[in-house]
């Protein structure tokens, strides 16, 4: 993830971003491909068995060989695996992939909502996940990009985790994908703020460090990708990621790839079915 978000700037200074639409409102751009061929490529070459699915579809050709990472982060090798997991083997995985999670804002120049997520489901559930921030900081100068973990009964690492203000509501949602359904959940919801940032990455990320209370996106425009490392870091710190009716998404390797229920995700402590309680049931109807 680290290779990938310095790639990801590499190209932006660069500034020929090579921009295509893959549908509606669905821009793939060079940083997209070149990040997801350097993932795929660097856990492909450790682990030939090993499902992996990436955003933006498979891709054979040779990678530059500085884009294969195979060394590992000591402080998350140096821990104790969860004795739950001792028994998986390679069959059980998936490794879900978005080299770039919000590809709208990269192309805007909204450096920091960029991030890399690689989700790891464990029999279909999201259990281990690595957010990567490439822009973190870059405006200050220090040490640019940052990148968070989360594996669900070991604990979290890379920032710092933050309870939100209590007796309040702040919700987290898109700002390059709403319309009428998305807006109607917020306001049914009737929160004190609500802010709207691009990727679900950034989203989950204002979450865990206390910034906002629930990430609430009344869409199907999401995908396994962008959810899985994003609800297996909010997981191990106490939270919940589910869609609009409360059910939570399996990660199999055989499911489909949008997430038609929408997002619903809370941190730790805030009741997360009391909330979607006072969700329309006409929002709902339209996330089947
Ligand atoms: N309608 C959509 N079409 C394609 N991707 C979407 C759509 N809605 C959301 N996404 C993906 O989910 C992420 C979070 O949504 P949002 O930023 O609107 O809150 C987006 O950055 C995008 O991921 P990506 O940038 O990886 O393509
Ligand atoms: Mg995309
Ligand atoms: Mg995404
Ligand atoms: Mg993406």
């Amino acid at each position: 993830a680290n290779r990938a978000g310095k790639i990801i700037r590499d190209i932006m200074a660069r500034g020929d971003l090579g921009i295509v639409d893959k549908g509606i409102n669905d821009l793939q751009t060079e940083a997209d491909r070149s990040a997801q061929r350097c993932i795929v490529a660097s856990l492909s070459q450790q682990y030939p068995d090993l499902t992996i699915i990436g955003e933006e579809g498979a891709n054979n050709s040779e990678v530059p060989s500085d884009w294969i990472v195979t060394d590992y982060d000591k402080v998350v090798i140096s821990k104790q695996c969860p004795p739950e997991y001792s028994t998986v083997t390679s069959e059980d995985i998936v490794v879900w992939v978005d080299p770039l999670d919000g590809t709208s804002e990269y192309t805007q120049g909204l450096l920091e909502h960029v991030t890399v997520l690689v989700g790891l489901s464990v029999k279909g559930k999201a259990i281990a996940g690595v957010i990567h921030q490439p822009y973190y900081n870059y405006k200050s100068g220090n040490s640019i990009g940052r990148t968070i973990w989360g594996l669900v009964g070991m604990g979290v690492g890379g920032f710092d985790p933050q309870g939100a203000p209590p007796g309040k509501l702040i919700l987290t949602t898109t700002r390059s994908h709403s319309d009428g359904t998305v807006q109607k959940a917020l306001e049914a919801l009737n929160p004190d703020e609500i802010i709207k940032v691009g990727g679900a990455g950034h989203k989950v990320l204002l979450l865990i460090e206390g910034k906002a209370h629930a990430y609430v996106f009344a869409s199907k425009g999401c995908k396994k990708w962008d959810t899985c490392a994003p609800e297996a870091v909010l997981v191990a710190t106490g939270g919940k990621l589910t869609d609009m009716h409360g059910n939570a998404y399996n990660y199999g390797k055989d499911v489909q790839h949008p997430n038609t229920g929408g997002v619903f995700a809370t941190v730790s402590g805030l009741d997360h079915e009391g909330l979607l309680a006072k969700i329309p049931q006409e929002v709902k109807d339209k996330l089947k």
